[in-house]
């Protein structure tokens, strides 16, 4: 995606599945610097789960990653089971962003996307910030000078 102007290559991993039995590996968790928490405003068991999602990210992933919250299928009103501002208040007591999505409509998806991805790059930035440039090597010094570069846009 572009953002203001610089272009950032996302890696996303779905799950396939596994997580309807609460089985994910965790090496979807390690490494990862942002997760998408996705749930369907029409299935109520689907919302009751982001809080258990929540903690095991935390968990396996640390205090540190970016997670955004989505309510999907928000193209099917007629069949709502869960409330927005639930899935907003959700989100603030988690002090994390929320939109709700259609990905059939394609209703704030790159949105969603775009503002997980400036969390990351944003906190990223700051992190090197605080390094000492001359004790870095030749790939963490390009790596530096990329944030660097993407942080002055912002
Ligand atoms: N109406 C509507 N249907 C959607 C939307 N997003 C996904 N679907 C449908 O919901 C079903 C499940 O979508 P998946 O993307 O497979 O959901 P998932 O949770 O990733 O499922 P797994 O891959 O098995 O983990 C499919 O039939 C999709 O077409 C949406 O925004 N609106």
């Amino acid at each position: 995606i572009t953002l203001n102007g610089t272009r950032v290559k996302l890696q996303i991993w779905d799950t396939a599945g596994q997580e309807r039995f609460h089985t994910l590996s965790t090496n979807y968790f390690r490494g990862a610097q942002g997760f998408v928490l996705v749930y369907d405003i029409t299935n109520l068991d689907s919302f009751q789960g982001v809080t258990s999602w929540m903690k095991d990210i935390h968990e396996k992933a640390g205090d540190e990653v970016d997670i955004i919250l989505l309510g999907n299928k928000c193209d099917k009103e007629s069949e709502r089971v869960v409330p927005k501002h639930k899935g907003e208040k959700l989100a603030w007591e988690h002090g994390i962003p929320f939109f709700e999505t259609s990905a059939k409509d394609n209703v704030n998806i790159e949105d969603a996307f775009s503002v997980l991805t400036k969390e990351i790059l944003e906190k990223k930035s700051w992190v090197l910030y605080d390094l000492d440039v001359v004790d870095l090597n030749e790939s963490q010094r390009t790596l530096f000078c990329h944030f660097q570069c993407a942080a002055s846009y912002f």
